[in-house]
């Protein structure tokens, strides 16, 4: 088919729209901010989840499901929180002709459906941990613009929700958790990113703390939230009465967390790697990671080439590599080319006469369009050290971008100044809430405001005496600033 019409580094929304549907992961739908997953999106979740499905379960999690609907009365149980978000709530009003007695709400997320069975469930220590997890979807109508994976008022997400006697235990499951979601997003997806603390502002308004992944489209120089790993506190505990008899017999809330990742990770994903050919899919993630095309010259040997694919796919197989060739015979090697690099897969592999004759094939790649003949004697293993060296290079690519656009401020015209630049600002800053409302204000327009992202785990040296960059006071961490998703 033809190539896409928009360049990524020109028309960077209308590239990530057409790319998306050009590389068969999205088919658009009727209803604004729904989108179909097509299979070549879906395959890519599933990879996912398999990974992050296994690690749990070595964490002794189980996968539950609870119910799509909720009450509103308990919905709005957890008053303060849920009242920011009324305005996104999706309800069902009607069954059939008949009006529902009462309305009943759609999951935005879980804490209120399953917090009162937590309760009923948890009578004595020996009840804790309690760590359960669901493979679900989610809605939030939401009205800010629509982006498929990015921003979608239907999204696949997994959502852990865990009880524990002490802090300790909790505060500790939070950083393991992060640390898969870390994984998921730097050795899965190939994307960069950053572990660090939401601030007091922009954490989960019902929780303790708020940790998460960040990270960043240097095409439009915005973060985005990756992932997010909370620590509730007891602040759920006692809304829910969630409580326990500890080992000394007194009667003690537990220590709750909750965290969640979704499908934008396959968006940011495409956002990080896609070019102006299409889609470029990571080994790891690629639905198929080796394309094998027959490319027959007149009659010279047809059938040994096509027989010469069907091996090559074979024994990749067998490998464990996630091969298909394509033998349609009504499209020409040079189209099937292009189609499969907008499909994003990361390896092609060529077999033509000259290959044949030689017992090679011709490998190229998709990352850097590097070509190579490989015997097919050793096959296997070059074609491992390929996928390997896609994976990496797209890692490190990505690595080097990003990097590129980190820019450290001192001051506020070097904040402006940077924001402008669509930089990922790390700037030091005082740590008071209404200083950072404050730069909201100050930075509002019709881009967005800036915000804070994260503050790093690993924060650099912050030597005695810097000033905040925004209110002058002293300084107490480096922290992400930057227009976000
Ligand atoms: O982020 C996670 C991890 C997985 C479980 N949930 C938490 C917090 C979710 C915040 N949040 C996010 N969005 C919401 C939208 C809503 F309409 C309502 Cl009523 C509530 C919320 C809401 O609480
Ligand atoms: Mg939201």
């Amino acid at each position: 088919g033809l190539g896409l019409s928009y360049k990524k580094d020109e028309n960077f929304g209308e590239w990530y729209s057409e790319v998306v549907v050009s590389g068969e992961m999205i088919e658009y739908y009727d209803i604004s901010g729904c989108y179909i997953l097509r299979p070549w999106a879906m395959s890519i979740w599933e990879i996912l989840q398999t990974f992050f499905d296994a690690e749990i379960k070595k964490m002794k999690i189980k996968n539950s499901y609870f119910p799509l609907f909720v009450s509103p009365a308990v919905l709005q149980k957890e008053k303060d929180h849920v009242e920011g978000f009324a305005p996104e709530v999706a309800w069902v009003t009607k069954s059939g002709e008949s009006d529902l007695e009462v309305p009943i709400a759609i999951r935005p997320t879980s804490e209120t459906v399953m917090y009162p069975y937590f309760s009923k469930w948890i009578r004595g220590h020996r009840d804790l941990p309690l760590r359960l997890n669901q493979w679900c979807n989610v809605v939030r109508w939401e009205f800010s613009n629509p982006t498929p994976f990015i921003r979608s008022r239907e999204f696949l997400w997994q959502e852990g929700h865990t009880a524990f006697a002490t802090k300790e235990e909790a505060d500790e499951e939070v950083l393991d958790i992060l640390e898969l979601y870390r994984r998921i997003y730097e050795e899965f997806l190939a994307v960069p990113v950053s572990k660090g603390k939401k601030s007091e502002l922009e954490k989960f308004a019902g929780g303790l703390y708020t940790t998460t992944v960040e990270a960043f489209i240097p095409n439009t120089g915005r973060g985005i939230q990756g992932a997010t790993s909370h620590c509730l506190g007891q602040n759920f505990a006692k809304m829910f009465e969630i409580n326990f008899e500890n080992e000394k017999g007194e009667k003690a809330m537990v220590w709750q967390n909750s965290w969640a990742y979704t499908t934008r990770t396959i968006g940011v994903m495409i956002m990080t790697h896609g070019d102006d050919k299409g889609l470029v899919l990571p080994p790891k993630v690629a639905t198929t990671q080796v394309v094998v095309i027959p490319v027959p010259y007149k009659d010279a040997n047809t059938q040994g080439i096509y027989d010469a694919c069907a091996a090559t796919v074979k024994s990749l197989n067998e490998s464990g590599i996630r091969a298909e060739a394509d033998f349609r015979d009504n499209y020409s090697p040079g189209w099937k080319y292009s189609h499969w690099e907008m499909k994003g897969v990361p390896l092609r592999i060529e077999i033509g006469p000259k290959d044949l004759a030689n017992n090679q094939v011709r490998a190229v790649r998709r990352d850097n369009g590097a070509k190579t003949d490989i015997p097919v004697a050793n096959l296997v293993e070059q074609v491992k050290g390929v996928l390997d060296s896609i994976q990496q290079n797209l890692f490190e690519t990505a690595k080097q971008k990003r990097e590129a656009c980190i820019q450290v401020v001192k001051t506020w015209d070097e904040f402006t100044e940077a924001l402008n630049q669509k930089k990922l600002i790390l700037a030091p800053w005082c740590d008071e809430e209404d200083v950072e409302k404050d730069v909201k204000t100050r930075t509002k327009g019709e881009m967005g405001a800036a915000k804070t992202l994260c503050s790093p785990f690993d924060q650099p040296e912050l030597p005695e005496g810097t000033l905040c960059f925004a209110s002058g006071k002293p300084a107490k961490k480096w922290t992400y600033w930057g227009r976000s998703y």
